[in-house]
């Protein structure tokens, strides 16, 4: 009957979380690792690159931020519950050429390096920096190196779950069921409205990733700047920021030294081109000029626009309030006169 069917997916659904959590042998290497500075990592750095850490530093560096932000004291987060849900969530990353683990862990650090080295963690109470730590690396969970629209046309499961943000509701439903898996609650200590609050955050945070949802709010948050917002305390205002700033992490490889981003514009074009040869043998239909291999000519055109039409209006804005994040604007400016150049070559 009815009950006898939900048990049955509860145990489906505990015994999915347990296989997609971290072992404890992994767990207890981790706890027991010698965690280097934040410098030593190079984490305050808009130009911070993991292409010479392995996937053990990785781990190791996710918790150097969350310690140099003493979020594991001031949330009373068990060492080994943090250790056991970095390895967690780097485990429900999939080994798709782009939207990876690596691609988390660089969002994350754009956030961090935003929050200190940009100065903005003045604007940010502890429990959102907690959240936007966490939603940085959650965002992307699970990700199969296709977009929403392909979930739409192929009507995938998760289509049929999420009509809007398809993948991005997906990538929260990751990061709750990591969350209530046993022995991964980093949020454990925390008072049931700390509990509410943190998650209302993530949630918000993650669905902002949807670049349609920065289409949507983006004029928003522009009024908010030109009217000379400063103090960015209420909620609403707070979500808007929170999600703007998520948005300038998520693209934030267009701001890279241009050997680093030229390579990592190789892996989106891989998985894009990927996408277009299953829309072309699954749908039989001709995939968009960014996801067609046989227009790869046309990319360094298609980056320049990618750059003027998301990335530059987005870290101007975000300067002229938050003057410290330049960075990120002059490097994409930078890229910009680089994909220029090849796509006059062309
Ligand atoms: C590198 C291969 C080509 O990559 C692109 C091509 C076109 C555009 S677009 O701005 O014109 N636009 C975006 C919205 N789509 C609905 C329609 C097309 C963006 C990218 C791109 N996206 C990301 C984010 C994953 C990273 C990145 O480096 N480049
Ligand atoms: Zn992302």
């Amino acid at each position: 009957n009815a009950c006898k069917l939900m048990a049955k997916q509860k145990v489906a659904l505990e015994c999915l979380s347990y296989h997609a959590t971290a072992s404890a042998e992994q767990t207890q290497k981790l706890v027991n690792d010698k965690i280097e500075s934040a410098e030593k990592y190079d984490l305050y750095s808009f130009k911070f690159i993991d292409f010479n850490l392995c996937d053990d530093d990785t781990s190791r560096a996710v918790l150097c931020m969350f310690l140099q932000c003493n979020l594991v004291s001031k949330f009373q987060i068990p060492y080994e519950v943090l250790c056991r849900w970095v390895l967690s969530v780097r485990k429900n990353y999939r080994p798709v050429k782009y939207h990876n683990w690596r691609h988390a862990l660089n969002v994350a650090q754009t956030m961090f390096a935003m929050l200190k080295t940009g100065k903005m963690e003045r604007f940010m109470t502890d429990l959102e920096i907690l959240g936007l730590l966490v939603a940085c690396l959650c965002h992307d969970l699970d990700h199969r190196g296709t977009n929403n629209a392909f979930q739409t046309k192929t009507e995938s499961p998760l289509a049929i779950l999420y009509t809007t943000s398809t993948m991005e509701h997906h990538h929260f439903d990751q990061c709750v069921m990591i969350l209530n898996s046993e022995g991964n609650n980093i949020f454990q200590a925390l008072s049931p409205e700390d509990y509410r609050s943190v998650m209302s955050t993530v949630e918000n945070a993650i669905l902002s990733t949807d670049l349609a949802m920065y289409f949507k709010k983006r004029n928003a948050f522009l009024e908010l700047v030109e009217n000379g917002e400063f103090d960015w305390q209420s909620e609403e205002k707070k979500e808007l920021l929170c999600g703007m700033m998520m948005t300038a992490c998520d693209v934030s490889a267009i701001a890279k030294p241009w050997e680093v981003q030229h390579r990592l514009a190789k892996l989106v074009a891989d998985e894009f081109f990927d996408q277009g040869d299953l829309e072309k043998l699954q749908l039989n239909t001709q995939p968009i000029a960014m996801m067609d291999r046989e227009r790869k000519d046309e990319l360094p055109k298609m980056q320049v626009g990618f750059i003027d039409v998301i990335c530059l209006p987005l870290y101007r804005v975000l300067c002229d309030t938050f003057p410290w994040i330049t960075p990120l604007y002059e490097g994409t400016l930078e890229n910009r006169r680089n994909w220029q150049d090849l796509a006059e070559k062309v």
